[in-house]
């Protein structure tokens, strides 16, 4: 069950999508364009070895030789791309298909032609048109290893025939269009769905994952859970990548757990306001046109981060209860307190949403989305797949409130069909390490363990002038130790302000990037990598390094060197993120952040090289576990005075765990018939 498993080499999958066909006429213009929706399109050779992109729908099934094409591939992630053939005026456009395999199907489509030695050009019209060979149409095969190396080995970008086409004549690519850009290979995780995931061995999927992955794909609503470092997030973003972008919402509990995986808060997607208001309000708020489209277009509801909702804001409820919302049940929001890591804004509407969320029957985003939608299946028949590990982070409670997890309301049983845990760790491969997580996730600590995590106090974790970054428990701290440090450099300060798409709504990217609106650096400012750069070099998001200079000229971008042994200068990078009502909102900054210090909230789901920290102010359970779990080895931690009372698991979930075992292992068979 937990050894990493090859994919197996089967077909191309045949790509579920939208085609726009154009017909050009001979100045470029749009002569006629038809577009056919849910069809398939399937890779093949026909009998004189051409490349046939076949399209097969409800009515027509169309067939489309591709010989001197360019592929234009920067829209890959938005599951667009085209195929575009000047010398027939012909282009081929796709959209709405999932990018992992759109990234596929055009990396085979370019590598295959390239390297298989096409027959095109040699056999002329007439030989066509004469010959006798019966018609045939065979699948082309998935790429095999040795092909990728080949085209790997050619310094990570194809030929350039083959980024052009390889028929004699055809015209040069001109450096301005950045067509090809996207054909290079694959450097940091999100462009590992540019790839067969065959063909990645570091990234193969383990057995647990892939069974998630194809049951999120047979269509029923999951949650999935497992210890930190176990891969969830990665799978995550595997799953969105395997579904077709338009008709899947990615969202999370916060702003900061929404950015982690590309995605927008909940309450963004609901578009149903703060949730305070009455059923009929909150429906008649999300029929305004764009909410309602965003609603009636969803087929996949993604959510991260699931355990940090509040339940003390929503009651447990007998089915026959009538669930007290609308304006006068709003106390409790009012009076909530926000988190580390977190807006206030943030949490009360993550709070209202999951609310409405976890109500049986009259439950209002539910009910919402069964009324928008016209469809009375729980959520309007809308797929959820939740995510999250109950063990680490709890939702925010006032003190002396009762703690109530979503997992603990009826609506859940009704709305989850499938439950999994992953239990393989990826993060730390050091065993000894990982059994300690282990039990410290579970609120225990042994003799041996607390000397084990004590001993790391003497740790060096500082190396070549990178010191550790100090997780703390609370926000006020994390401020001051980062203002303090930055004041006592004695350099020239150097600001880098955030553009943002609509200043107007700066708060809103506040919360849901990663990267404040504006940066002060100066030689000598410790910095963590918010961003994949480099996968292959290390330059991944929670890299540490320190500011060594700063480039000459306008932007005088800073200068990092980091911990894995890079310096690179570190240029602005984008965020986007959909809004309510499907408005896409944009931030360019460096990425980068002050790395003195950093909160455990905003900490959970990152992967830091290097960490220190002191947890004798932990005041919730599960933080000292999310706090440890975030180092990959004993080597890179150092712990301040450890105290094993620290160490803490709610009892409400450890039984929520030991139930979900039992369960599981009762499921099993009937999981395996879903696959
Ligand atoms: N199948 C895999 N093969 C190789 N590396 C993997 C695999 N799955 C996960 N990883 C790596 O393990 C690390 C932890 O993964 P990830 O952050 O997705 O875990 P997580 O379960 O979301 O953790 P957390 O609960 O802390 O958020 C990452 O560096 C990720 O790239
Ligand atoms: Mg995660």
């Amino acid at each position: 069950m937990n050894t990493p498993e090859k994919e197996p080499s089967s077909q191309v999958p045949p790509l579920h999508c939208s085609l726009t066909v154009e017909n050009l006429t001979s100045l470029g213009t749009v002569h006629k364009s038809v577009t056919y929706k849910g069809i398939k399109l399937i890779l093949g050779r026909n009998e004189f070895r051409d490349i046939i992109v076949r399209m097969d729908g409800a009515k027509h099934s169309l067939q489309f030789p591709v010989r001197d094409f360019q592929l234009h591939k920067r829209f890959m992630k938005e599951g667009k791309a085209t195929i575009s053939q000047k010398n027939v005026n012909l282009n081929l456009m796709i959209a709405n298909a999932p990018p992992n395999q759109l990234a596929i199907f055009m990396k085979t489509l370019a590598s295959k032609h390239t390297l298989l030695g096409p027959k095109q050009g040699v056999i002329n019209a007439r030989q066509r048109l004469l010959s006798t060979v019966p018609k045939s149409f065979e699948e082309i095969s998935p790429l095999t290893l040795k092909e990728y190396e080949t085209v790997r080995s050619n310094n990570g970008r194809m030929p350039l025939k083959e980024r052009n086409g390889n028929v004699p004549g055809a015209s040069p690519v001109s450096s301005k269009r950045k067509m090809d850009k996207e054909v290079q290979l694959p450097k940091d995780l999100p462009s590992l769905k540019r790839q067969a995931p065959s063909l990645r061995n570091q990234l193969v999927l383990t057995t647990e994952q892939k069974k998630v992955l194809q049951i999120v794909q047979s269509g029923h609503n999951v949650f999935f859970t497992g210890s930190a470092g176990t891969g969830k997030s990665l799978l995550l973003k595997l799953i969105v990548g395997a579904l077709s972008p338009d008709v899947t919402f990615v969202t999370a509990s916060t702003g900061v757990a929404a950015c982690q995986i590309g995605g927008t808060t909940l309450h963004a997607f609901a578009g149903i306001g703060s949730g305070h208001a009455s059923l009929e309000q909150c429906v008649q708020l999300a029929s305004r046109k764009v909410v309602a489209q965003q609603w009636r277009k969803c087929k996949h509801l993604i959510v991260d981060e699931i355990s940090m909702v509040d339940g003390v804001f929503f009651k447990v409820q007998s089915e026959n209860e009538k669930p007290q919302i609308g304006p006068g049940s709003s106390q409790d929001v009012a009076g909530y307190q926000k988190g580390e890591g977190e807006t206030k804004e943030d949490s009360q509407c993550l709070m209202s949403m999951l609310m409405l969320l976890a109500l049986p029957h009259t439950q209002k985003l539910e009910a919402v989305g069964r009324a928008i939608r016209g469809n009375n299946k729980p959520f309007g028949g809308i797929q959820l797949i939740l995510c999250g590990d109950f063990l680490q982070l709890p939702p925010v409670t006032k003190p002396g409130e009762k703690r109530v997890f979503c997992f603990q309301t009826s609506a859940w049983n009704r709305c989850i069909n499938i439950s999994m845990e992953l239990t393989e760790v990826r993060r730390q491969d050091d065993q000894e390490f990982i059994n300690i997580l282990q039990s410290i996730r579970l609120g225990r600590c042994t003799e041996d363990m607390v000397d084990c995590l004590k001993s790391t106090e003497s740790n060096e974790v500082e190396k070549d002038g990178i010191k550790a970054t100090r997780l703390c428990t609370h926000r006020e701290d994390v401020d001051h130790i980062n203002q303090e440090h930055l004041n006592k450099l004695t350099g020239n300060a150097k600001v880098f302000q955030a553009i943002d798409s609509d200043p107007h709504l700066s708060k809103n990217l506040d919360s849901q990037t990663p990267v404040v609106t504006k940066l002060v650096l100066k030689v000598g400012t410790q910095v963590m990598l918010m961003k994949n750069l480099d996968v292959g070099k290390g330059l991944v998001n929670g890299a540490r390094g320190v500011v060594t200079g700063f480039k000459q000229g306008n932007e005088g971008y800073p200068i990092v060197r980091f911990l894995c042994g890079v310096t690179a200068d570190v240029k602005h990078e984008k965020w986007t993120v959909r809004g309510t009502g499907g408005i896409y909102l944009s931030r360019r900054q460096l990425p980068l952040k002050l790395a003195w210090a950093f909160s455990i909230h905003k900490s959970q789901g990152m992967t830091l090289d290097c960490a220190e920290m002191s947890l004798s102010r932990v005041f919730e359970a599960g933080q000292a576990y999310v706090a440890l779990s975030r180092a990959r080895n004993l080597k890179g931690l150092r712990v301040l005075d450890f105290n094993p009372t620290c160490v803490r698991a709610h009892p409400d979930v450890l039984k929520f765990y030991e139930d979900l075992r039992k369960i599981y292992d009762l499921e099993q068979q009937s999981i395996e018939s879903y696959l």
